[in-house]
């Protein structure tokens, strides 16, 4: 069989060859230097037959079996961290798949993490282009979205600059003070039972929307010939229309600030302000558009509410889950606190209980599971397997943070494993990885940390918390929601019960 292949290779290239020459011949190129033109292609010839293909000397990961045309696409399931997670068990911390046309390596170990996210950041600094993100955000206007190069590292450096600097997270104090403390009010009114403000909905509604958009895969990206199928399915549609909401959202937001900028010159500035008044001096190098103002204030609200509540309500979740750990926060919360009805950001630095609820929240409960997924530039090595270019990567960090090789007891919630443990999750530690690492970490960090700490730690302090309806801690409904940030599915609802103070 193999031999018959080969005859017929050769064949096949042989009669290439000659109708190769006989066109030289016909354009009288032939008669000019015959002897090395028939060396030269004789050359060609044989090396192309002893050259061994690419193919077959390529050492790639372990696969699961793939379907005809979609390949593994059906092993994504509702949870894609989950599923992807349970494949890993079987084929390995890096398996290649295949989504459609597309490579897609997925990486569920420490060890692969930092060779991606350290060893070659460079070559994995791109996210893929899709058509959904390329729609909702101005064709790839914002941050996260955009390729390296110096577009991203401006547009990168006015928001860490301008938003989320240690300088400017610092000086947002009094306003995450005064919003705290509102939201301990809000929670009373809550609790006397007033009605939730319907307008705020509205608003809410697009974004969840377009979270969940971000989330879905669309069919084209994978299989360039279905992409038809998104138009008849209703889901262009529905990007496009939530691309055009948003915009005027956007658009709204904007005129607000140009008008109302001249008339309160000597207010607090916020961040749209310091975008236009950027807008205006036109020091960047390049001009700012409008469409990339409006797309990096949706990198804050898409990249910055939505995981940093989640990681809120998880982290109630499993306190409510486990009385004991809820109880040890109290007491730390009371003993800062000093006698206070409130816990100042001060008072932070010496709640290292908090902390590690907080860090074991993120381990079990990482808002984005998988990261952003990122695109290889090159052919490059990874941990001995050959990753092509054009592979894409997704790293499960949901995954590990539940490698029982990394964590004891790993599917357990025990906050006292990061007591006296130097594991952080600002990058350098690849078992906790949830706002990434390398170039591209999650600039907003710090600022969500520092929201999420002075809520969480607010929130045991001032109110003990139950149950509804003498439901029990095994009640709770840990079911996590479709889309890009993975908050439970229903809300937690808990009664607060007002302290003493
Ligand atoms: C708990 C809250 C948050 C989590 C878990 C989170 C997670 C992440 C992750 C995993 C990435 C990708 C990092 C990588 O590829 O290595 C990222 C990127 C990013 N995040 Fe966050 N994030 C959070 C809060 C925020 C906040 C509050 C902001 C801004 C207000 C923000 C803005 C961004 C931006 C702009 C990027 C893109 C960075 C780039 O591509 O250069 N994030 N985040």
């Amino acid at each position: 069989m193999i031999n018959f292949l080969f005859h017929r290779i050769i064949c096949e290239v042989s009669r290439d060859m000659l109708n190769l020459l006989q066109l030289l011949r016909q354009h009288e190129i032939f008669f000019i230097s015959s002897p090395l033109l028939i060396f030269t292609l004789l050359l060609i010839f044989f090396l192309a037959l002893i050259r061994p293909s690419r193919k077959r000397k390529l050492i790639l990961p372990p696969s699961p079996a793939k379907l005809p045309i979609i390949g593994n696409l059906h092993n994504l399931g509702r949870q894609p961290h989950r599923s992807l997670h349970v494949l890993a068990q079987r084929f390995g911390p890096l398996m290649l798949l295949r989504f459609g046309n597309v490579p897609v390596l997925v990486v569920s170990s420490a060890d692969a993490a930092c060779e991606i996210k350290k060893t070659h950041d460079l070559t994995f600094i791109n996210g893929p282009k899709l058509s959904v993100t390329r729609k909702l955000l101005y064709d790839y206007k914002d941050v996260a979205s955009a390729p390296y190069g110096e577009y991203w590292r401006q547009m990168r450096s006015i928001c860490v600059l301008n938003l989320l600097s240690n300088k400017m997270v610092k000086s947002y104090r009094a306003i995450r003070e005064e919003e705290t403390a509102l939201a301990m009010q809000y929670i009373k009114r809550i609790a006397l039972g007033r009605k939730y403000n319907e307008d705020k909905n509205k608003f809410k509604k697009l974004l969840s929307d377009f979270l969940e958009l971000l989330g879905t895969p669309d069919v084209g990206d994978y299989l360039p010939w279905l992409a038809w199928v998104s138009h008849v399915n209703g889901f262009n549609a529905k990007v496009d229309k939530v691309a055009k909401e948003l915009d005027e959202f956007l658009d709204g937001v904007i005129e607000e600030h140009v008008n109302q900028h001249n008339k309160h010159a000597n207010d607090q500035k916020d961040f749209v302000d310091v975008l236009l008044e950027i807008q205006k001096q036109d020091t960047v190098g390049f001009p700012i558009e409008r469409t990339s103002i409006k797309a990096l204030i949706l990198d804050v609200f898409s990249a910055g509410t939505d995981t940093t509540y989640t990681v809120l309500e998880w982290a109630m979740t499993e306190l409510l889950r486990h009385p004991k750990a809820m109880k040890e926060l109290q007491k730390e919360a009371g003993k800062v606190s000093g006698g206070k009805s409130s816990i100042s950001e001060d008072d932070l630095h010496n709640m290292q209980y908090l902390k590690a609820v907080i860090k074991e929240t993120l381990r079990l409960h990482p808002p984005i599971p998988t990261l952003l997924p990122r695109v290889s530039t090159k052919d490059v090595k990874i941990n001995g397997y050959d990753i092509v270019e054009g592979t894409q990567v997704i790293i499960n960090a949901w995954a590990i943070g539940r490698d029982p090789s990394l964590w004891e007891k790993p599917e357990e919630f025990i906050p006292d494993r990061f007591l006296n443990n130097p594991i952080d999750f600002k990058g350098h530690h690849f078992e906790l990885i949830p706002f990434g690492s390398g170039r591209r970490i999650c600039p907003g960090m710090q600022l969500a940390m520092q929201i999420n700490e002075l809520l969480l730690a607010n929130l045991v302090h001032k109110f003990d918390w139950t149950l509804p309806d003498g439901a029990s801690e095994r009640d709770l409904d840990m079911t996590e929601c479709i889309g890009f940030t993975k908050h439970k599915e229903s809300p937690l609802i808990a009664i607060a019960n007002q302290c003493s103070f």
